[in-house]
Formats: C-alpha cells, structure tokens, sequence
C-alpha cells in the first residue's frame, strides 16, 4: 500500500495541506457539493429485488421514505427503473447524460467523434469492472495521518492501494463523493469501546454504500518523544476510541496524567513530534512511533488482548451482492408509529433464521422527540431513534429479500447501507498478545 502524504482538508476544491498538527476545534459541518435526489420511482420492494445491477442499486436506496415519495413526483420519462439516469440518481448523485459530459452516439460521430477509419473501440469487460478509471490503483480515503489504524485497514482491505489522509471522516466522505477518492473507510465499532456513533449518524447523512468490512486487531503503544521518562508525563493524548482502551492499563502504570482527546492517533504522535512536548504521550501504533521518531514507553497497553476494531468500506456505488459466500447487509429504519414496531421488525429476522449481528440505535436527528399527551396525565416525551442493524444473509438471498419487504410494513423509513461479503479472516490478536 502507498499512501500519500498532504491530508485532506475540507476545503476538497482547493486540495490544500493542512497545518502540521490539527487540533484546531471541533470539526464543523461541511455544506456537501453534491446533492442528493431522492426519486419515488427507485423502489422496488415488495416485489423482491432482482439481481441485476440496476435493479440491485435501485434496492439500495431509500425503499421507503414516505415524505419524499410524496415530494418527489415520479417522472417516468427521465430514464425509469433501471435506465442510467435512474441508477445514477438512486447513489444520491445527480449524474445526468448531460452532467456527466456524455455526448449522444449520433451527435459525436457526426461532430466531434473519432473519424470513420478509427471506429470507436468496443467497450470490454475491463471497462466494465468497478476498477479505478484513472490508473492502476485503488484511492482510499481514511481519517487521520499515515500511523494510523484507518489506514492500516485501508491496506487490510485493498492491499495496493493508495491511502489518502483526510483530516475529517466527512473530508474522506466527501472525498469519494467528488471522485478524489474510489473508497473511504470508516471504523464503526471496537471490541472494548463499543460503537462510534458520529460514524454511523456520517453514514445516515451520506449516500455511500457499504462495500466491504475489515476486522482490524489493534494493538497501542504509549509513545513520548525520545528520552521523555514516565514520570515526566502530565498529559496523554489520543483518539477518543484509543484513550476508553486503554483506561485500565494506563491506570496501572501508575501515570498521573490528564487524559485528552484528539481527532487520531498517529496525529496525537505528530503534533507531540511536531510541537516537541516532552510532558505529554500519545496512545497510538508502532508504525506512528517509527514514522514520528517517537520512543515506545509501553508496549500493548490496551486493557484486552482481543482488541478489535470493525471498519467499513464505502464506494458511491454498490456491489451486487452473491451468495457464493457469506454475506453481511447493514440497514437503517426508523420506526412507525404502533406498537411492539421493535419486536416486529427483529422477528422479521428471527422467522427466517436470519442471526442479526448488530443492533444500534441513535437519536433520530431530524424527530428526536414526540410528544404523548394524556389530558388527565399531562404530556410524555418519547425519544424518537434511528435503528442500525447488520444481518447475516446477502440481499441476493429471498429470505433476506423477504425480510426486508416486511419490515418494509412496520418502518416508516428504511434503507440498506450495503450487502457485502463478511471479513472471515482467522482471528489473529495483534502482534506480542
Ligand atoms: O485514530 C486512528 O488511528 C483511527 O484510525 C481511529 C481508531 C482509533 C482507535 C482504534 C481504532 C481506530
């Protein structure tokens, strides 16, 4: 894996370096350059999802969002299910013919085509195939600099490809997005510190699709600069995920330090490296320490030797999924109003014998309370969430497609962020457990 040096900033149409540390504040929301559409005509549940590519990327989107079948007019003449405008618009990006400077078959013979004696060449399989259109190699968006366990996933996942810093997830977002970048990657969930929410509100509010999942076994390091002792430290920085990981050893190592928490780990080793702060440490990876020039004071402090972190992998569009191998889909829905939705919507699941993976819930953000009143009561508030789930079965199995349908009745939202195939590497702890 190569990866590249400058970070990303938000600012993607400039491309600009950004300053050597980046603890600057709070990220703040980025305005995206690409609008979403959302089209009524898209879904094509409950009939069962075909298994075309069209049809598959038409499945992934919204399957049911009533407030915007109701915006949004179905216009039947514009490309319909399965034209190219229609898959297009379904990942969220407007990509017309014309946007996308494609010129009619007729118009660019006759103008401004190749001439007769050099025929167009037919398109092949390689034309086809989801591979990187501008050379060899896959660019992978992650956040954080080189050290990082982003970009050691990005390597896991793609191991040629080129990883590109960003110095926000929604930088690596919008990295794709705008075609900067074919993939980003984005860790979810650790063995010990549970889920990263701000990940999977990003997911929400984006429309890539989940391609792919690496299971990273992470091991930390408690780096200072060279011939910094123990004793000396007050202070120790890292990624939010990194610091709940290593609480208890940190504890036992007797360091009387003020915890801090910074955008990731490897930057925590160069903005000490950087700033030549002998009194703070940073909790990050022996590449960090080598590429830093930083002194490992403890090797393996993270509280449990099976210390793994999930990541996802996202590409504006999806794969189709198979069922040669196991799959996993991730989905999101919103609850409808009525009663034991929950319950419902899981034994959608159960009755199939489909295991479910994962459960998460998060303040729904456009709707996080509704209001009950009861005149002889007074007024309840419940809070209103977002449901992630993952499921062991592929959206190209039936029973999956089924389940879907029905859970499809209890939702008043619904939507798959991608089936792709499960990472079934041996379980292998990092390195020295
Ligand atoms: O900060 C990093 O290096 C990341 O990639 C995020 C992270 C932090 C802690 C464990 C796994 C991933």
């Amino acid at each position: 894996m190569q990866t590249i040096s400058p970070p990303y900033t938000n600012n993607l149409n400039s491309l600009v370096r950004t300053s050597p540390h980046k603890f600057t504040g709070a990220c703040s929301p980025v305005r995206l350059a690409v609008h979403c559409v959302f089209r009524s005509d898209s879904v094509q549940f409950p009939n069962g999802i075909g298994y075309n590519r069209a049809d598959w990327q038409s499945s992934c989107a919204i399957l049911s969002s009533k407030v915007v079948s109701l915006e949004q007019p179905t216009d039947k003449s514009s490309g319909g299910a399965g034209g190219a405008d229609h898959v297009a618009s379904v990942n969220g990006h407007k990509t017309s013919v014309e946007n996308l400077n494609l010129i009619p078959i007729d118009a660019a013979t006759s103008h401004s085509g190749p001439p007769a004696s050099q025929p167009q060449k037919p398109l092949s399989i390689t034309d086809l195939s989801p591979a990187p259109m501008h050379g060899s190699k896959l660019r992978v968006a992650y956040q954080g600099v080189p050290g990082a366990y982003s970009e050691a996933a990005a390597g896991k996942a793609y191991p040629n490809c080129e990883a590109i810093p960003c110095d926000q997830f929604e930088v690596a977002f919008q990295a794709v997005e705008l075609w900067i970048a074919d993939r980003a990657v984005l860790p979810v969930e650790n063995s010990l510190g549970g889920s990263i929410h701000r990940n999977y509100d990003l997911l929400l509010r984006h429309r890539l699709h989940i391609v792919g999942e690496v299971q990273l076994p992470v091991h930390h390091c408690l780096l200072a600069l060279p011939g910094v002792r123990k004793e000396y430290i007050t202070r120790v920085i890292s990624h939010p995920q990194a610091l709940a990981q290593c609480e208890h050893t940190l504890t036992k190592l007797g360091l009387q330090a003020a915890r801090e928490a910074v955008d990731d780990t490897a930057g925590a080793a160069e903005y000490i490296a950087t700033n030549n702060l002998r009194d703070t440490a940073a909790i990050a990876s022996a590449r960090a320490a080598e590429l830093y020039g930083m002194q490992i004071l403890a090797d393996g402090i993270h509280d449990d030797s099976s210390n793994v972190t999930r990541f996802v992998m996202l590409a504006r569009e999806p794969i189709i999924p198979r069922t040669d191998r196991p799959f996993k889909t991730s989905i999101v829905f919103a609850h409808d109003k009525g009663t034991s939705v929950l319950f419902k919507v899981l034994s959608a699941f159960a009755f199939r014998n489909i295991s479910l993976t994962k459960i998460e819930s998060r303040p729904h953000r456009n709707r996080p309370i509704r209001l009950v009143d009861d005149a002889n009561v007074g007024t309840a508030k419940h809070f209103e969430y977002m449901f992630y789930v993952d499921f062991e079965a592929s959206m190209a199995e039936v029973r999956a497609q089924n389940a879907l349908a029905e859970v499809q009745e209890f939702t008043s939202f619904l939507r798959v962020l991608g089936s792709y195939p499960m990472d079934m590497t041996p379980w292998c702890p990092s390195r020295d457990d």
